[in-house]
């Protein structure tokens, strides 16, 4: 980084970030707002949740009591699920079902139970590099909040660093706080790269994942080899070509 707070790469300048909150005087937490989020955090009515804020907002702080808490009604809903599908949830075959189910869906959905900060545990360190980091093909698991089945697939994440840099491992564990929740592609992919920004105020994320939605697949339309596509470019991944087209072709490299 040099004295005015520009990044350079290869000997070139770098746009002055734009996210950074460390490089740009001109930052806007707006800029990294996802868009429909409410302004003002509204909580939820559900037992166990009655101080957590919407899960589809960006707060990072949804913590129920104990998870294990919630276990009992959660089986309640799943026998009574099996009860109307004409099965006998008292058949030894089922026994067991309605919380091994309750149990599954806790863990499809566990993210909602970390924070970010919690997650990078301070990995973050001062680091003079201004060149691109990219972590690719991360896997992911999640939840299609529409039909609650399965999406899964990659999830690739670069950014530019400016003056600290991140625990690699820390940008897989932001993708499983984000896609352990009953989401949408398109609003996994935006948290991914506002957490990233959060976390090291960088001048500049890009995120892209691809997903396979099994609600395309095995029901509905029933298109088994669609997949779905979905991008973040924030900072200079969105404002410069070049910076973006490095860091796909990075991507789609073998
Ligand atoms: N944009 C977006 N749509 C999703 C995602 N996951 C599921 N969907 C879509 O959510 C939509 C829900 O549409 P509806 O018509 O209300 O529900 P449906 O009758 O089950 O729709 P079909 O899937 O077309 O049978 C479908 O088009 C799904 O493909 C996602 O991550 N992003």
């Amino acid at each position: 980084m040099t004295t005015n707070g520009e990044c350079r790469t290869n000997g070139t300048r770098r746009p002055k970030p734009l996210l950074s909150r460390s490089c740009s005087e001109n930052y806007e937490i707006n800029d990294v707002d996802v868009p429909g989020t409410p302004k003002t955090p509204r909580t939820s009515t559900t037992p166990g949740h009655e101080k957590c804020t919407f899960h589809h907002d960006l707060e990072l702080d949804h913590n129920p009591p104990t998870r294990e808490a919630m276990l009992p009604e959660m089986s309640r809903s799943y026998r009574l699920l099996l009860e109307s599908l004409g099965e006998n949830p008292d058949r030894p075959g089922l026994l067991k079902t309605p919380e091994r189910a309750a149990k599954a869906m806790l863990f499809f959905t566990k993210g909602y139970d970390q924070s970010l900060e919690e997650v990078l545990n301070d990995a973050i360190f001062d680091e003079d590099h201004d060149e691109m980091v990219v972590v690719k093909d991360i896997e992911m698991f999640s939840m299609c909040e529409h039909h609650l089945v399965p999406f899964y697939g990659k999830v690739s994440i670069g950014y530019l660093p400016c003056g600290k840099i991140l625990g690699l491992s820390k940008l897989a564990r932001i993708v499983e706080i984000y896609s352990r929740r009953l989401q949408v592609q398109e609003r996994l992919t935006k948290q991914i790269a506002v957490a990233v920004t959060k976390a090291v105020q960088p001048a500049g994320v890009a995120v892209v994942v691809e997903g396979v939605h099994m609600c395309m697949v095995m029901r509905g339309v029933q298109k088994i080899n669609s997949k779905t596509v979905t991008s973040t470019m924030l900072g200079v991944f969105r404002d410069d070509p070049k910076t973006r087209e490095e860091f796909l072709n990075l991507v789609h490299s073998k």
